[in-house]
């Protein structure tokens, strides 16, 4: 049966982000970002790849907007780089860095293709990592010459302040043709594998004392809504991950354990921005600097809220009789975490292993609709998609298509989502599992930088289309 109608003014659109597609890490002045340095570390990337290339968009720009332009969508996800911009995070700013984005967005208006950019997704400065500065070195301590300030990455206040200097730079320049902002993508899952497991960049295995990164990424959310908002922006939202959270029994372990892990991953990101404070006293306790003060400026109102949703998490106690750590999804989990992720059963899978549970999409949209209420703007789905290998991809169209009902079946319940982005246009860099994941509506074969369309390409044009005759 076709997919059910869409409201007119629906905005659909495809996500990347320049870490995972750019490559060109060296050229024309970008400093050196923290995946970067994580993927130079032996054993951190599973194919033991890196994105100095990646899918070499920084060059093949052009190709990919013709790519968007023949898909229909009205809009493009993408992100801006941190580092080509600012090389060490703070001072001077790299007009080369610039002007690729704006040979982007050009490219992308003359498309009639709207340019959606994410201001930072994930590709921290190294230099603010490891507080070296004049040309970013793996490895921290300073060198004549060169000077060291606090380093830290998320974990230090100023990174917060610095991300609001580079979103005035950025608006500065794009302003005047982008009309929708994303500040963040992910806080959560930067914070959780990034300076809690140490899976992905920075790789610090912080568990809990990771929080202050969580606290400070929301802090420069509000500080570059401000800086936004004083270039005359008027359209910016956040890219939060959400999903239900599942408890694996009705027994009281393994509910508060359920409730911990979405206080953690889900409401530590929404609360604050929604509704102007933290889930859980004690846990705001453990933050760092004026709390109080900060949440003023970190739950200022945003014009659309949007939510990156992949899958639903099965929560249950840790398993005292369990002969070691828990495992989940490949990371083993630090003993002092008081939850464990379940595998969810009886479910189709992708080839990432996630499993394919469509309508928690719709549960999740209820939910918030549930607790948020009228704090909760307009809703953007900035990222949906999933892993399947080969240019015949009949299992990501049934992904999508069943992801769409879901979503339109939120949309008839009331919910106010006003768009959905596929997460991904290509092929990209997945992170720590390097190229043996394949997101893309659009293969890349990574020895030829070749683009080719998959099946589920032509199934989103041909539904949008369809969606567009109305
Ligand atoms: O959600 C994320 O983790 C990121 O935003 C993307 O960069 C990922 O590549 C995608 O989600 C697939 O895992």
């Amino acid at each position: 049966t076709p997919l059910p109608r869409f409201p007119r003014d629906f905005l659909w659109g495809v996500s990347t982000s320049a870490q995972q597609i750019e490559g060109a890490v060296d050229e024309d002045g970008r400093g050196r970002s923290a995946w970067d340095a994580f993927a130079d570390g032996p054993g951190r990337i599973k194919d033991g790849s890196d994105a100095r290339v990646a899918t070499d968009h920084y060059h093949r720009y052009r190709e990919d907007v013709a790519l968007l332009r023949g898909l229909g969508v009205g809009a493009y996800r993408f992100s801006v780089s941190w580092p080509r911009i600012v090389p060490d995070g703070r001072g001077a700013v790299n007009p080369a860095g610039l002007d690729f984005y704006d040979r982007l967005v050009d490219e992308l208006l003359a498309a009639g293709v709207e340019p959606v950019p994410t201001l930072f997704h994930w590709d921290t400065p190294q230099a603010l990592e490891t507080g070296d500065i004049g040309g970013s070195i793996a490895g921290g301590g300073s060198v004549a010459g060169r000077g060291s300030v606090a380093g830290g990455g998320w974990l230090a206040r100023e990174t917060s302040e610095h991300f609001a200097a580079y979103a005035d730079t950025v608006a500065a320049r794009l302003g005047d043709r982008v009309d929708r902002w994303i500040t963040l993508n992910e806080p959560a899952e930067l914070t959780l594998l990034g300076y809690g497991l140490g899976q992905h960049a920075p790789g610090r295995r912080l568990v809990f004392d990771a929080l202050p990164a969580a606290h400070h990424q929301l802090l420069g959310h509000g500080l570059a809504v401000q800086a936004l908002r004083a270039r005359g922006a008027t359209n910016i939202g956040i890219a939060n991950s959400h999903g239900p959270t599942w408890p694996a029994s009705r027994t009281e372990a393994d509910s508060a354990a359920a409730a911990l892990y979405d206080v953690l991953l889900n409401r530590l990101f929404a609360d604050p921005l929604l509704l102007g404070r933290y889930p859980d006293e004690e846990l705001a306790a453990l933050l760092p600097g004026p709390v109080a003060d900060d949440l003023k400026i970190i739950s200022q109102p945003l014009d659309w809220y949007g939510i990156n949703y992949y899958q639903p998490t099965l929560v249950g106690a840790p398993d005292p009789a369990a002969a070691g750590p828990a495992e989940f999804g490949g990371i083993s989990l630090p003993p002092e975490l008081p939850f464990a992720p379940r595998e969810i059963e009886d479910r189709p899978r992708t080839d990432f292993g996630w499993p394919v549970v469509p309508e928690a999409l719709t549960e999740l949209l209820l939910s918030f609709r549930e607790r948020y209420g009228a704090s909760l703007p307009p809703v953007l789905i900035t990222e949906n998609g999933c892993a399947y290998d080969g240019v015949e991809d009949p299992d990501r169209i049934t992904f999508l298509d069943a992801h769409l009902r879901a979503l339109h079946d939120a949309l008839s319940a009331g919910v106010d989502v006003r768009g959905y982005f596929v997460w991904s246009l290509m092929d990209n860099f997945e992170w720590a599992e390097g190229y043996a994941r394949r997101f893309g509506l659009v293969h890349i074969d990574y020895r030829t930088l070749t683009r080719t369309p998959k099946s589920s390409y032509h199934w989103l044009r041909d539904t949008l289309r369809d969606q567009a005759r109305g």
